[in-house]
């Protein structure tokens, strides 16, 4: 199985005039979790980002070990295709791999276009795509957003066994997310 690994190292960020948190270090290893709390505005997308590599460190280093999954408020999904069809461009990229359809209640709305679901639905679906692509290491930008408790429940559990199975995730979130076990870092220790 693929290594997983996130090593942050005394990490600054900027966001234009601004730098919004630093010296930041963290340690990922195969299995375990963290949650990135902290109020809106503080710099948890733009963490995530900086760890996805899509967003340059200020100063700092920022070292990942495995496959990447983001999921952030953007979809993947080509909002004019039916989900299905969506969801097939990324399984043609990503080899077959059983995207949890029908736990994620989404086996009824393969016909639906991606922009015509809800904002829970499109949460599902990502999580399905993300299933999907069979990352090791899982960054999830505000996952509950929009979910009702049973979908809540239910990303809880996907994650923990993405855990269970040598996954990583990374969880930034304003919302409690019921993990044993998870760690949690509230950046405001860190904001600049
Ligand atoms: N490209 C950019 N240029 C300048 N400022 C930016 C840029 N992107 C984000 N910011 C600012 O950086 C700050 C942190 O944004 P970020 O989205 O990381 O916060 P957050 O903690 O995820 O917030 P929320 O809980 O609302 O999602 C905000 O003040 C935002 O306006």
């Amino acid at each position: 199985m693929q290594e997983a690994s996130i090593a942050v190292k005394d990490l600054a960020c900027r966001r234009g005039d601004r730098i919004l948190f630093r010296g930041l270090t963290l340690r990922l290893n195969q299995g375990e979790a963290l949650q990135i709390a902290g109020s809106n505005g503080i710099g948890k997308s733009s963490l995530l980002r900086i760890v996805a590599g899509l967003a340059p460190a200020f100063s700092g280093s920022v070292e990942v070990c495995g496959s990447i999954g983001l999921i952030d408020e953007r979809p993947a999904l080509d909002p004019m295709q039916p989900l299905g069809k969506a969801l097939a461009f990324w399984q043609r990229i990503d080899g077959a791999a059983d995207n949890e359809l029908a736990r994620l209640g989404l086996s009824g709305l393969l016909d639906v276009p991606v922009r015509y679901l809800s904002t829970g639905q499109k949460k599902r679906a990502a999580l399905a795509r993300l299933i999907g692509q069979k990352a090791r290491v899982w960054l999830l930008d505000e996952p509950l957003n929009g979910l009702d408790v049973h979908a809540v429940e239910l990303t809880e559990r996907l994650v923990a066994e993405h855990c269970a199975e040598g996954g990583i995730a990374l969880v930034a979130s304003h919302q409690p997310f019921d993990l044993p076990g998870m760690g949690r870092l509230a950046l405001a220790e860190h904001a600049a």
